[in-house]
């Protein structure tokens, strides 16, 4: 089972703005159908290329994402008050407004941030409905995730015996640190419409953990950053499909190979709010994070210094969204790592 638990300031800050990424072929995001015979290596070109592509044929019903969507409106329409006295304000769990993490990032959207737990019961007072469509959807998806990263590990070549390498780490491993995230980006009418700047929802940053799992609805806003031309381009959303982010901690368990994506959400302009809802699969906070064997050739060096889960999500929530997390642990200078 899948419990999902919400422990306890909103804040008001002045906002910032994000730049519209230049319309660019949609064609750039690879979409992967993961039944396919090839999905292993297209995954991986992927993860290399981008850390990130869309994930088609992923056998999760469409019902169980409309249900949560409906749910999470729902939730988002009541008033402020409510959604504090429910979920209690994010620190870092709970629901949050206007600010992300504890460090002055702020963006135009409202969210709840739940840890998952394979066998807590319940705690949060979300409404039931929404606590049992999440709990559905968020068993769904982990799923979707751990065949992602089987993918991942044969993509890499690891020999079929230890394919589960990845998945182990965070699917089904007790103490492991899955989360789910809500975001909802109401419509944002602050700047005449027709400039090149709209209002930021979310800032660029990397997810911290191994995998991350998207799902929105219609309305776009999802940004990501192409690393070899170093170019914003907009991800046109697919509520059909998931996409799904490398972490940074993938990028050192792979010794660099696949490369974590930054990402950022202009708010939307028009009459539709976006409704995104994010799966991250992290390993529990004693695990080793260091180039895995499977993937190392004989000799080869690791590219950052060890750490584990638990000292990297610290760091991480001492720092601001945009910064470069992973800079301190590297062990070759940027320029050396990002030529690799
Ligand atoms: O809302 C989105 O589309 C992306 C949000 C995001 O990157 C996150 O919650 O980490
Ligand atoms: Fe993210």
């Amino acid at each position: 089972m899948v419990a999902i638990t919400a422990p306890s300031s909103i804040e008001h800050i002045p906002l910032v703005r994000c730049p519209k990424a230049n319309a660019s072929p949609p064609a750039v995001i690879p979409s992967i159908d993961l039944s396919a015979p090839g999905a292993a290596a297209a995954v991986a070109d992927a993860c290399r290329s981008l850390g990130f592509f869309k994930a088609t044929n992923h056998g999760v019903p469409g019902g169980l994402a409309d249900a949560l969507e409906a749910g999470a409106m729902a939730f988002f329409a009541l008033p402020q008050q409510e959604k504090l006295d429910m979920s209690g304000p994010a620190r870092p769990l709970g629901y949050g407004s206007k600010s992300i993490g504890s460090n002055g990032d702020v963006g135009w959207l409202e969210y709840l941030l739940l840890s998952v737990s394979s066998s807590s019961v319940p705690s949060s007072a979300l409404p039931p409905s929404l606590r049992m469509a999440l709990e559905e959807y968020t068993r769904a998806v982990r799923e979707v995730g751990g065949r992602v990263m089987e993918l991942m590990a044969e993509g890499l070549g690891v020999a079929e015996e230890e394919r589960a390498v990845l998945r182990r780490m965070v699917v089904g491993r007790e103490g492991s640190d899955e989360m789910v995230r809500v975001n909802h980006y109401p419509p944002c009418c602050l700047l005449p419409p027709g400039r090149d700047c709209g209002v930021t929802g979310f800032g660029e940053h990397t997810d911290p953990q191994i995998i991350s799992v998207l799902r929105s609805n219609c309305t776009a806003g999802l940004q990501i950053l192409l690393r070899d031309s170093a170019r914003w381009v907009p991800v046109p959303p697919d509520p059909d499909s998931f996409f799904v982010n490398v972490g940074d901690s993938l990028q050192v368990l792979t010794n660099g190979r696949f490369r974590s994506v930054k990402h950022r959400v202009l708010a939307p302009e028009g009459t539709e709010s976006r409704l995104s809802v994010i799966y991250f699969g992290g390993p529990a906070p004693s695990q080793r994070i260091a180039p895995l064997p499977q993937v190392m050739r004989e000799g080869e060096q690791s590219l950052y210094r060890e750490f584990t889960w638990g000292e990297y999500k610290k760091a991480a929530y001492k720092t601001r969204l945009g910064d470069n997390r992973l800079g301190p642990y590297e062990l070759l200078p940027a320029e050396e790592v990002a030529a690799k």
